[in-house]
């Protein structure tokens, strides 16, 4: 039976240490750091996520606010309340939850964030360097796995680590991340159009699934041994729980768990670090931007 790691415990401590960070940053600038959360529309999910950042941010003595506009807000309106962030001297990250209105042009929304202040680490100056191996604001959810494989100990230095999925949320900053000297993984990229995709998930020692599709893993895909990180969040309707549906992973867990040597859960894995390195790239926004 594989080792299950603990996605909450790790964060609680990420989080722990950025509330000390934080407060070192509120005693030596006389202020919180500053995070504006901006919500378009009533996703349901999205709105239980923004939430979710705005009272671990509160926790963690960041002065974090929501700004929640409706679904039909012009891609104007939105380009214009992002440039008054940018322009707040106060202000030192911003984060546009996705996914946005169809009417939005995403890429337009990401571009017009300050890179100084793009604590999500999308715009394509930050994803540039990211891919350098230049110190920058990376993106949450990968960022999040890799502190999450530090912090168990799961070896990634010369590990063939197979991802699935290219998305440039997770997939793609992912693979650079691993790549990066320190990490030195192996890396190979799968998507849609993959070959014989099992066979390459079988190839990996640490094996990302991040495609989006509820119990895509099953235990054949996986080498006995292999650490396996499941970034899927999944709705599956389920009339005994209160809500209607409960969340499942990407991987079919119970299965793999009985081959793979470490695995994490869903929920209670990947999602909870995704918050708290938002927080940490919070105060680093907010400590690069006093250093100028
Ligand atoms: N601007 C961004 N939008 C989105 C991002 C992002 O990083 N930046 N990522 C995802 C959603 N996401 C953060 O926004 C996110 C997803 C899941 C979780 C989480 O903690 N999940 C819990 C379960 C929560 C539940 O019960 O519903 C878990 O996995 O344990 C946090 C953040 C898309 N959009």
């Amino acid at each position: 039976m594989a080792e299950i790691i603990d996605g909450t415990a790790v964060a609680a401590a990420v989080r722990a240490e950025v509330a000390q960070d934080a407060a070192a940053f509120q005693r030596e600038h006389g202020r919180r750091p500053a995070l504006r959360v901006v919500l378009v529309g009533e996703h349901a999910a999205s709105q239980s996520y923004v939430r979710a950042k705005a009272r671990a941010a509160g926790e963690a003595g960041i002065d974090a606010e929501t700004l929640a506009r409706p679904a039909d807000l012009s891609e104007r309106d939105l380009l214009a309340l992002i440039a008054r962030l940018n322009a707040d001297d106060g202000v030192d990250g911003i984060l546009v939850q996705l996914p946005l209105p169809d009417h939005v042009d995403e890429g337009a929304v990401i571009r017009a964030v300050d890179p100084a202040k793009d604590v999500d680490g999308f715009h394509p100056e930050n994803v540039g360097r990211l891919v350098l191996g230049e110190p920058t604001l990376e993106p949450c959810t990968p960022a999040g796995i890799v502190e999450l494989l530090r912090r168990t100990g799961v070896e990634t230095s010369g590990a063939h680590a197979v991802v699935l999925g290219r998305s440039n949320i997770v997939g793609k900053p992912l693979a650079s991340l691993l790549l990066r000297r320190g990490l030195d993984a192996t890396v190979t990229v799968c998507h849609s159009r993959t070959r014989d995709l099992p066979a390459l998930a079988r190839q990996a020692d640490v094996l990302v699934a991040a495609i989006g599709r509820a119990g895509f893993v099953t235990a054949d895909m996986v080498k006995p041994g292999a650490a396996v990180v499941d970034v899927g969040i999944n709705r599956v309707d389920d009339a005994s729980r209160e809500r209607g549906y409960r969340l499942v992973g990407d991987v079919d867990f119970d299965a793999v768990a009985d081959v793979a040597g470490a695995i994490t859960p869903v929920p209670g894995g990947v999602g909870p670090m995704t918050i708290a390195m938002l927080l940490a790239n919070t105060v680093e926004a907010a400590r690069r931007r006093a250093a100028v």
